[in-house]
């Protein structure tokens, strides 16, 4: 059984646990700013990002950041890397990952997700519970495909999007890195970079960039 260190003691991380130990993980602690974070369930809070360094130190190889912020599950994975951490890949045994499918590290599949054929996960992505990724979409780092949200096939979402609740887009759609997909929208064609939008079909929402929003 592989030894696992999380990143992340909230409620994003309370489901990659859960994830964890359904796909044969052992986890020994986790690791939160927090001091007064509370344990999940059996599993404890052993410090703040820099114990990971010390943890390293005694042993431990393998990581996984936790966290829902994109852009922070990123920069903090590339610290651990740096530090020597390799990345675990979760997949819950109840997700449909195709064969020809890949997936790349610090990235989570969670239950009930389908991920089809030739589809591309990048690294750092959450492709949350029930959502559906169809054949050939390309996913960029950092990526979140939140619940029950569907993605239909040769989709590319670039780095660090955030696709909401429920959302879909229509095969072929394309989504700019850093844009925020609102709960339920319906992404027809093109989105540009860095905005949000929301409805059906898709539409900036006034006055609103996805900066602001994170
Ligand atoms: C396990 C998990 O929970 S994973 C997490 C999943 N989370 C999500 O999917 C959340 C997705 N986030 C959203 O949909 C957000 O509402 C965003 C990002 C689109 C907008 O957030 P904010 O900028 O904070 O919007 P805010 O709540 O201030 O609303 C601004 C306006 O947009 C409207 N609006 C907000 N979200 C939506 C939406 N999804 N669809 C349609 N209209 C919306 C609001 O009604 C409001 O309209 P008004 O000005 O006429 O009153």
């Amino acid at each position: 059984m592989s030894t696992l260190l999380l990143v992340g003691g909230g409620g994003h991380a309370k489901v990659v646990l859960d994830i964890a130990h359904a796909a044969g993980f052992s986890v020994v602690g986790f690791l939160d700013p927090d001091p007064a974070a509370p344990p999940i369930g059996e599993v404890r809070r052993l410090g703040d990002d820099a114990t990971a360094a010390a943890l390293r130190a005694q042993g431990l190889t393998l990581a996984f950041v936790a966290l829902g912020d994109n852009r922070l599950r990123r920069k903090i994975g590339e610290r651990l890397r740096a530090e020597g951490f390799r990345l675990a890949t979760l997949v819950h045994p109840s997700a449909v990952v195709s064969p020809s499918a890949s997936i790349g590290e610090g990235t989570v599949i969670m239950p009930l997700a389908v991920v089809n054929a030739a589809a591309r996960i990048g690294e750092y992505v959450i492709v949350n519970t029930g959502a559906i990724v169809e054949h050939d979409c390309v996913l960029g780092d950092g990526v979140h495909v939140a619940p029950r949200s569907a993605l239909g096939g040769c989709c590319t979402l670039g780095e660090e999007v955030f696709f909401g609740l429920g959302a879909c887009a229509r095969p072929l759609s394309r989504i700019g890195a850093g844009a925020i997909v609102g709960a339920g929208a319906v992404v027809v064609g093109e989105i540009m970079a860095n905005i949000v939008v929301v409805g059906a079909p898709a539409r900036p929402l006034p006055g609103v960039d996805s900066e602001a929003v994170l």
